[in-house]
């Protein structure tokens, strides 16, 4: 049976800045939902918001209909990458695959490669590599949810392929809202697609709404 993350009436501002207002998603397992929007639109407060990680004045966050409440973000029901990075500076990346239940037969099968990284820490890796390792954690996760920010940021072309791949086989068990400016793969892998727009969400059925709403230019 498929399992549903839902949120609505989220409001978030700061000062007399609104940034959310009456945001409504609903995402399923089973479906990758791409979330696009103009620099500054509030993808990533949206997804802080939804993870737990930032409070907002008004949300209503649920899965399979039963609300999120609390510090619930620890429960690992939901994970998240954050755009600023996701590994403690102080562990290697060894244990980070430890702190997420991955076993190094599941990198040596997935992402073979990066196993000459296991006693690096975060510092010691190119940006690259290290986004990539993130978004890795972030996907083989137990959680039956996953919010990307901008997880294809720095990656090179050959690896964001391989991340997709990965995207497109977790989503057989998983939701997954991802948000990045390689619109093209976002929209290529979204079974779903919303823009974030002068502080409300739209869902988006054709490439001319991306135009209207100002996110990429008619020409595109
Ligand atoms: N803690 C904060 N205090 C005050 N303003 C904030 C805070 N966090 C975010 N903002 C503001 O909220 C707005 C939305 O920011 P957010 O980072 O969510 O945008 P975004 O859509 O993710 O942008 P980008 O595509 O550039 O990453 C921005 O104007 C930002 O300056």
């Amino acid at each position: 049976m498929p399992h549903t993350l839902e949120f609505d009436s989220i409001e978030l501002s700061f000062d007399t800045r609104n940034i959310l207002s009456s945001i409504y998603m609903r995402c399923q397992t089973g479906e990758v939902v791409g979330l696009l929007g103009r620099n500054g639109s509030g993808k990533s407060c949206m997804m802080k918001v939804v993870f737990g990680a930032m409070n907002a004045e008004h949300k209503s966050v649920r899965i399979d209909g039963v609300s999120l409440q609390g510090n619930y973000a620890g429960k690992r029901l939901i994970s998240y990458l954050p755009q600023e990075g996701l590994i403690p500076s102080y562990i290697t990346i060894k244990k980070a695959f430890e702190f997420f239940n991955i076993t190094i037969k599941q990198v040596e099968k997935d992402l073979p490669e990066v196993l000459q990284f296991l006693h690096y820490k975060p510092r010691e890796l190119s940006g690259g590599y290290l986004r990539l390792i993130e978004a890795f954690l972030v996907l083989k996760s137990n959680a039956p949810f996953c919010i990307l920010d901008e997880p294809f940021s720095g990656i090179m072309p050959l690896h964001v392929e391989r991340l997709i791949e990965i995207i497109n086989e977790e989503k057989k068990t998983k939701g997954i809202i991802i948000t990045d400016h390689l619109y093209r793969h976002v929209t290529s892998i979204a079974d779903a697609l919303y823009v974030l727009s002068n502080g409300k969400l739209y869902k988006i059925k054709d490439k001319e709404q991306l135009v209207t709403l100002g996110y990429i230019s008619a020409y595109e």
